[in-house]
């Protein structure tokens, strides 16, 4: 199958209102799908191996979230075929922005299409949270106001928008983040209503700019233009445009050390339709 996209996420907020008794922690967090994305291409085997084409600098074949999800939808269905994947990648990894996830996601929807193993939304959103907090998002596959771990989703409608993302040049451990002694894990939560901007804010935010300047510096920049914050664990930020034209002008101002990208919402995962 063809060049299948695996968009990116921003979290609009992320409030951390409690950990779980295994250390994971409890979150809410408004997600929102963009046009920036990795692409994936899939071709099928009959002798039930999983191959990656080509390499991914630092991710060993085996740890790939990629090949980790092809090989997970084999084992819970039985499905004896197996995969030649390429992936491109064109997100920065430790971005904030779920490339590893939404790589993951695109891998158990394009497959279970492929090899017609025949999982509903429900069972590949169960099967993906082994793999990471956000990939059930991704095959939820719309904007979503998050809670659990970011496993609980319910639609949130939100009118088309422009955002500004930039990318520090720095690669951000999500675990060293979680585990950080600083980080607020009380925040009071907030009903799906009274989500809004300016009331909201991004826990994980202070730790990462503490730890990592230049995400500090890239917030402070895009400050000048919009109101910016952080995605997701960091590194990158971003900052609502309002429309193309001026997201575009932000970008081309970006100071030459940082990738900068003017990206549109997406109202639906582009492979949305695959899924029952
Ligand atoms: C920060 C977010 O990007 C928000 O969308 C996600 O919650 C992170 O999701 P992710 O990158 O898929 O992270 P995972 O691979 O599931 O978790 C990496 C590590 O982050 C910590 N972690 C992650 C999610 C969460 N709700 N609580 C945590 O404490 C755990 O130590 C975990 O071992
Ligand atoms: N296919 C993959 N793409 C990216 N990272 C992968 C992949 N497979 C495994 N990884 C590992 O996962 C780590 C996190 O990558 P990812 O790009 O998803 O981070 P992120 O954008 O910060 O995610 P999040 O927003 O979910 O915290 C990488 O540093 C890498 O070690």
């Amino acid at each position: 199958m063809t060049d299948c996209p695996a968009p990116a996420k921003l979290n609009l907020f992320l409030h951390v209102v409690g950990r779980r008794p295994d250390g994971y922690h409890l979150l809410q967090s408004a997600f929102r799908l963009i046009d920036l994305g990795d692409r994936l291409h899939f071709g099928t085997r009959a002798d039930g191996l999983v191959h990656r084409l080509g390499s991914l600098p630092g991710v060993a074949a085996d740890d790939d979230l990629v090949v980790r999800a092809a090989r997970l939808l084999q084992a819970r269905t039985g499905c004896a075929l197996g995969a030649d994947i390429t992936l491109d990648k064109r997100l920065p990894m430790g971005g904030g922005l779920g490339g590893g996830s939404s790589d993951a996601a695109t891998t158990l929807i394009a497959l279970n299409h492929l090899w017609q193993t025949g999982l509903d939304r429900t069972a590949l959103q169960e099967i993906g949270l082994a793999l990471g907090a956000d990939v059930p998002f991704f095959i939820y596959g719309r904007d979503a106001f998050a809670e659990g771990v970011g496993e609980q989703l319910r639609p949130l409608e939100l009118p088309p928008a422009w955002y500004v993302v930039v990318s520090p040049g720095v690669a951000v451990s999500t675990p060293e983040i979680f585990s950080a002694r600083e980080l607020t894990r009380n925040t009071e939560p907030i009903t799906i209503a009274a989500f809004a901007a300016s009331t909201t804010r991004n826990d994980l935010q202070p730790v990462a700019c503490n730890r990592y300047p230049e995400v500090a510096a890239a917030i402070d920049w895009l400050a000048q233009f919009a109101p910016s914050r952080m995605t997701g664990s960091g590194a990158c930020v971003f900052a609502q445009a309002a429309g193309e034209d001026e997201a575009k002008r932000i970008v081309s101002d970006c100071p030459a050390r940082w990738r900068a990208w003017a990206a549109r919402s997406l109202a639906r995962h582009p492979l949305f339709e695959l899924v029952d």
